[in-house]
């Protein structure tokens, strides 16, 4: 059996894969060890195959023995550990949750639903490196393949809603946190029945603003606002969350020399763990909707086509219905007033699952 080093696997990304990898039987195809970079000699997880020690994950003739690395550990562990790999001849595969090496010419982005004959071209080719993409990217070509396999984008913008749990446990519980602290200000005046309503606003819009709301992680309140701004600036005024769209979007498709137009706004909301996604979309032609649907049914097994309902849409394509699913919801799908080839559509996914952990887990399989 391979033997298949995880580092990273006690982080948020790591511990969905490995719920994901239990779930699936996937420790039973291989042999693993589990690395890590603060706690060596302490006890490693029983996935089935008995006790064992964890391992220092800064120890490269450790690492060098194993056939396969994946990693969830974070871009600063990436940079220092996959060069020293490479330098001491290691050929085994890396495979990386960190968006580090997601851009080098020697990796590829995975994403098999979508890129499964970039994958076997790569893995002919000898490529050994291969990334999960990002989160919001992954999730808009799962929603909108249908479309990208028939070659019908002319140019896409998306518009997004993202989950906290993209900036991390931390943020995670910090969102948690800043609503519990406006339910508690709140609480006397909404136990009031005779209350007004602007009383209630009052002690909300305060409370965000006072020295009282959690803000250590965030800078700035999340819960009842937002943060119109996800990751660094890059000099031509996009974050780089809006850059990732449209490059990995086309490395994804194999196309980075004759990409699609893509781009948006990146924008945090409230949510926990689900991504959603407004889209709109410039066709090449005027296709009908119902092969538009069609097709994105088709695509893989986890799209589902949302019937542009109002019963439907607030059932099935919200944050609350989705998340901890591997399901990625597509609905209110239809042509828009500007013009017959013009398409809009909204998309709803756990970024943990197929965001980030999902992906790994299933280049895993292919690989072995
Ligand atoms: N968060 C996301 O939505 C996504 C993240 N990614 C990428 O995945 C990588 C990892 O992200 P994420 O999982 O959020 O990182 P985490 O911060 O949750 O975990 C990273 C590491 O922190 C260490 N750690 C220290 N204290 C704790 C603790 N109390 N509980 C758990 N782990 C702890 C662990 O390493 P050790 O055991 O060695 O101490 C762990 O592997 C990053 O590169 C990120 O960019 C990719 C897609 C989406
Ligand atoms: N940037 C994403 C999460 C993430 O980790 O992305 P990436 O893997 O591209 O760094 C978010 O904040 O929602």
């Amino acid at each position: 059996m391979k033997k298949v080093g995880i580092v990273g696997w006690r982080g948020m990304v790591g511990s969905v894969l490995m719920e994901r990898m239990s779930a699936q039987n996937d420790f039973q195809k291989f042999t693993p060890f589990f690395f890590t970079t603060s706690q060596a000699g302490q006890t490693a997880p029983d996935v089935g195959q008995g006790t064992s020690e964890l391992i220092d994950a800064f120890d490269i003739d450790r690492l060098m023995d194993m056939d396969i690395l994946v990693t969830c550990q974070g871009g600063s562990y990436t940079e220092a550990v996959r060069p020293k790999l490479t330098e001491r001849g290691w050929d085994g595969y890396w495979i990386d949750a960190a968006s580090t090496l997601r851009m080098d010419e020697q990796s590829i982005i995975v994403l098999d639903p979508v890129n499964m004959p970039v994958i076997e071209t790569a893995i002919s080719k000898g490529i050994k490196n291969f990334i999960g993409g990002n989160c919001t990217v992954s999730l808009m070509l799962m929603a909108l393949g249908g479309l990208f396999e028939n070659d019908w984008v002319e140019w896409l913008t998306s518009m997004t809603y993202q989950a906290a749990s993209g900036a991390g446990a931390k943020n995670m519980r910090e969102l948690v946190s800043q609503m519990r602290t406006i339910g508690d200000k709140a609480a006397p005046i909404l136990d009031d029945p005779a209350s007004a309503i602007l009383d209630l606003d009052r002690t909300v819009t305060d409370t965000l603003r006072s020295d009282a709301y959690p803000v250590e992680n965030w800078g700035v309140p999340l819960g009842a606002s937002l943060i119109p701004w996800i990751d660094r600036a890059m000099d031509n005024g996009q974050t780089r969350e809006e850059w990732k769209g449209f490059v990995e979007t086309n490395k994804i498709l194999g196309r980075s020399d004759n990409p699609i137009p893509i781009d948006g706004q990146c924008i945090r909301i409230g949510s926990m763990r689900c991504h959603s996604q407004a889209f709109t979309i410039k066709l090449k032609k005027d296709v009908p909707l119902d092969e538009i649907n069609a097709a994105l049914a088709a695509n893989n097994d986890w799209v589902r086509v949302i019937p542009n309902n109002k019963e439907d849409s607030i059932r099935d394509l919200t944050p609350a219905a989705v998340t901890g699913t591997l399901n990625v919801p597509v609905g209110r799908i239809r042509k828009m007033n500007i013009g017959e080839n013009f398409l809009t559509a909204f998309s709803v996914g756990d970024q943990l699952l197929w965001g980030a952990a999902e992906p790994l887990r299933r280049i895993l399989n292919i690989i072995l």
